[in-house]
């Protein structure tokens, strides 16, 4: 092998410590990669490889500026990269041999610190996840924040889904049970195996048990392994409980479009778009969290709702407060930061102003009569905090601590003196240049200042010839072509002084701005409550400025009754406008919990059941809703079978999910769930689909109890309604006029009339030749009986599939022969009769 300079053999040295990662190494004004790192960056930055020594043995070499390196990390951030900056430890121009050099910081997506790569809209979370003897422990924080939960269970089911909810950037998983990860997922988001038998102080919260301990021990290591800062904004851990919020799992996350639209995968056309009129970042992630987790306490729902009433009957208070929550930054990833060490002056200037505002929002929440309700009982308006900045910090401080500049007059005394030296330096030297003029005799002497010597005096060629230098105790410095420069010792002693009290100030300026900090950080607890309750107001601000806007209503919670009078889907409502929407109704008890609902395609099914569904998660979180009004129960879950969610990189079929989703409900629910089937059975064969739709719909009626909504095309079995008790038909009604269909959108009580599949067709613009036979073979297929007027045109695959379910052995199969009297019994078989007649 050839041998590796000094520095490639530094560069060894610190790659094989930090494995697994992209090393930045620090050359002069770049950052260079090498070997497979620099492949790597270079296909994932599209920047140029090159090679180092060209010649001898190549090593592949690419490169960012040092200056602009952020966004190039981000970019490898965001693709689950992990980078480790190496910087030089010391001054190359000041050192002899090998500069020192040492990785500072290991960025991975779940170790961020309000910086690369960070959306303020969302938290960052990382979990720890182990196992032990089948019971799985999970810990989670979020660094910037300093929130960090911890949870066990036993059930992989409910693992997952509390895990889709965090939603973690990065996964740390005990070493040895990396297998659980892609039973979980598969296609895992970024995970390292990890390992730790160091215990941390931590402080804990009520019930937190040894095995979760060991778990946050585990997540504290990593942490500490790739930020190797203080984690002293760590709040109490807490205890992550699963069964106090509403239970939604991806499918329904996703299907019902609570964050995101299925579409686009960006927020605008979700739930969250719609309900989003946060001021503060903090407010963002909070709302967040309450779509994410809707509640199932009465009390703690209904406090939200008060508070919305109150906010919305103060319109002038509600706006004044959105006004002065617009200027509060991030307080909470500001403490974050000056937890670990790096806030500067201008962060602390926004600490500053973000606290300005306080008392007057507690000055309006006590006017409006929410400051003294559990919500709000404990706000802090800090004003000790407020005052302390106020009176240290210069509006207008400049990023680095190193340049000084920081401080108002008046926060220290040496400061002041330090600056009025510096300051009345210039004054001081013009009135020594009047002196010397006068002295010597010479009107154009002047002073300059250099690097190499200082402060001079300057006398021009034609008036040195005669001049006598020791006379006036000049000391001649340095012939130029047309002056000579002097120095004197009057002025070399004020130089110093000058000189000095700069250097002195800013190096001061320094001390004191890191004493500041470290007095600051005793405020953390208490900075972390105000942003808590600061970002609880914004979402109900927010919550009472969207129920404003849209007209929402109070929902009401009565034990078993669904009953919602003119619901809208509040999102779609947003898009196509409140005038063109139609609102419908749903009227639900212990009676009556299912609705099978048939109507053509595209005439509002799903909408219908979705709004069912999302006026709930909006009542639970504490949101009014998009109703004339609302009784609801409150439901521990709701489940979804919505649509194909294609999961390709799986390998699982569309069927399969399916399948697989309607088996979580259908195990999981319970009678105060809320389900929602939309056209189970699709993904196979007509008579297969239809056959497990009529037995899942069976189970849940006669096992689980739980309020469904069950939408079909598959017409046949509309006549559930005679067997089954607790399931009433109703249809979204649509009209055909002048061979158009008109979708009314209207759901109304019974079964549909017939089916629009063709004309459904025709308005996706199919050509007209297929649309014109496709209605011929349907006139022909209800002529031979094979379909009803109906029925959906559903091909049958081939003949004795035909023959094996002919409709007519189907319907004499569900005869009840013991519920008919002899005249029905008669009067059917005539039906029989004439419909085998016909064919
Ligand atoms: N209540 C309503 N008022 C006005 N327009 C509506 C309403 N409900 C649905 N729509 C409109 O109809 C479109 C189709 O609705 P939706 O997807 O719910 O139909 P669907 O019956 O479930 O269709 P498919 O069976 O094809 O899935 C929606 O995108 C929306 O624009």
């Amino acid at each position: 092998m050839a041998t590796v300079t000094p520095m490639m053999q530094q560069y060894l040295n610190i790659k094989e410590a930090h494995p697994g990662v992209l090393l930045f190494y620090r050359l002069g004004d770049f950052y260079e990669l090498f070997y497979d790192d620099a492949i790597t960056a270079s296909k994932v930055l599209e920047i140029t490889l090159t090679s180092r020594d060209k010649k001898k043995d190549p090593i592949p070499m690419c490169g960012v500026p040092y200056h602009s390196a952020k966004g190039y990390i981000e970019r490898l951030i965001d693709q689950g990269y992990k980078v480790a900056i190496c910087e030089q430890m010391e001054d190359p121009k000041q050192t002899k041999g090998m500069v020192k050099r040492e990785v500072v910081r290991i960025i991975t997506p779940g170790t961020l610190i309000d910086d690369f790569g960070m959306d303020d809209g969302r938290s960052n979370y990382i979990l720890a996840l182990d196992e032990k003897s089948g019971r799985f422990t999970a810990a989670y924080s979020d660094i910037s924040t300093g929130e960090i939960f911890a949870f066990s269970t036993e059930d992989l089911g409910v693992l997952k889904s509390e895990i889709d909810r965090i939603r973690p950037r990065e996964i740390v998983v005990e070493e040895g049970i990396e297998g659980l990860l892609s039973e979980l997922y598969s296609d895992p988001p970024v995970n390292t195996p990890f390992s730790n038998q160091t215990h941390f102080p931590l402080e804990y919260g009520a019930d937190i048990t040894e095995g979760e301990r060991e778990t946050l021990n585990l997540l504290v290591a990593y942490i500490r392994a790739h930020n190797m800062k203080d984690l002293k904004h760590f709040r109490t851990v807490e205890k992550h409980r699963i069964k106090e919020t509403m239970q939604l799992n991806y499918a329904a996350l996703s299907n019902l479009e609570l964050l995101e639209s299925l579409q686009t995968k960006k927020t605008k056309g979700s739930l969250f778009w719609y309900l989003n009129r946060t001021e503060t970042p903090m407010g963002k992630r909070k709302l967040r969290k309450w779509i994410e987790r809707p509640l199932l306490r009465q009390t703690a729902i209904e406090e939200r709702h008060e508070a919305v009433a109150v906010l919305l009957d103060h319109f002038i208070e509600r706006e004044d407060m959105r006004s002065l929550l617009n200027n509060v930054y991030d307080i909470e990833r500001l403490v974050g930061r000056l937890s670990f060490g790096n806030i500067d002056a201008k962060d602390l200037v926004q600490m500053r102003d973000s606290l300005q505002g306080l008392p007057a929002v507690a000055e309006m929440l006590e006017r409006i009569g929410l400051l003294g309700t559990p919500l709000f009982r404990s706000f802090d308006i800090l004003d000790d905090v407020h005052e302390l900045l106020a009176d240290s910090l210069d509006d207008s401080p400049p990023k680095t601590i190193r340049e000084g500049g920081i401080f108002r007059e008046g926060y220290s005394n040496r400061l002041d003196e330090y600056r009025y030296i510096s300051n009345n330096g210039r004054v001081w030297l013009n009135d020594y240049i009047e002196r010397e003029r006068e002295r010597t005799g010479i009107k154009n002497l002047k002073v300059g200042f250099n690097k190499v010597f200082g402060y001079y005096i300057e006398i021009s060629k034609g008036n040195a010839v005669n001049f006598d230098a020791e006379k006036f105790d000049y000391q001649r410095k340095q012939t130029l072509t047309n002056a000579e420069r002097f120095i004197t010792p009057e002025l070399k002693e004020m130089e110093s002084k000058l000189l000095s009290a700069q250097d002195e100030s800013i190096i001061l300026e320094y001390e004191l701005f890191v004493a500041l900090r470290e007095h600051m950080e005793q405020f953390i607890p208490r900075l972390q409550t105000t942003a808590d309750i600061i970002s609880t107001l914004d979402c109900l601000v927010s919550f009472a400025t969207v129920a404003n806007d849209y007209r929402l209503v109070r929902p009401e919670f009565s034990g078993d009754e669904l009953s919602i009078t003119e619901g809208r889907h509040p999102v779609v409502e947003k898009v196509i406008g409140e005038n063109t929407y139609v609102p419908n109704s749903l009227d639900m008890d212990r009676d009556t919990f299912i609705y099978l609902i048939t109507g053509p395609n595209m005439s509002g099914k799903s909408t219908y059941m979705r709004q069912v569904a999302i006026i709930s998660i909006m009542a639970q979180m504490g949101m009014y809703v998009p109703a004339e009004a609302a009784v609801l129960p409150i439901f521990d879950q709701i489940f979804t079978r919505i649509g194909a969610s294609d999961d390709l990189a799986s390998g699982k079929s569309t069927f399969m999910i399916e399948m697989m989703e309607a088996n979580d409900a259908l195990q999981n629910a319970t009678e105060n769930s809320l389900l929602i089937f939309d056209e189970i059975g699709r993904g196979t064969s007509t008579y297969d689909g239809m056959s497990l739709a009529q037995a899942m719909l069976e189970y849940i009626h006669h096992h689980i109890g739980a309020k469904t909504l069950f939408s079909t095309h598959y017409h046949e079995m509309t006549r559930l309604s005679t067997e089954l008790d607790h399931l009433k038909n109703v249809h979204v009604k649509a009209t055909e006029y002048d061979g158009k269909l008109i979708f009314l959108h209207k759901v109304k009580p019974g079964p549909v009339e017939r089916s629009y599949g063709i004309h459904v067709a025709k308005l996706a613009e199919l050509p007209d030749e297929v649309t014109h036979r496709a209605n011929d073979l349907l006139k022909t297929f209800e002529q031979d009986g094979r379909v009803t007027g109906n029925q959906q045109l559903e091909l049958p695959l081939d003949d004795t599939e035909t023959f094996e379910v002919h409709p007519v052995i189907d319907q004499l199969k569900s005869l009840d022969l013991n519920r008919m009297t002899p005249l029905d019994a008669m009067m059917k078989l005539q039906e029989l009769k004439n419909e085998l007649e016909g064919e």
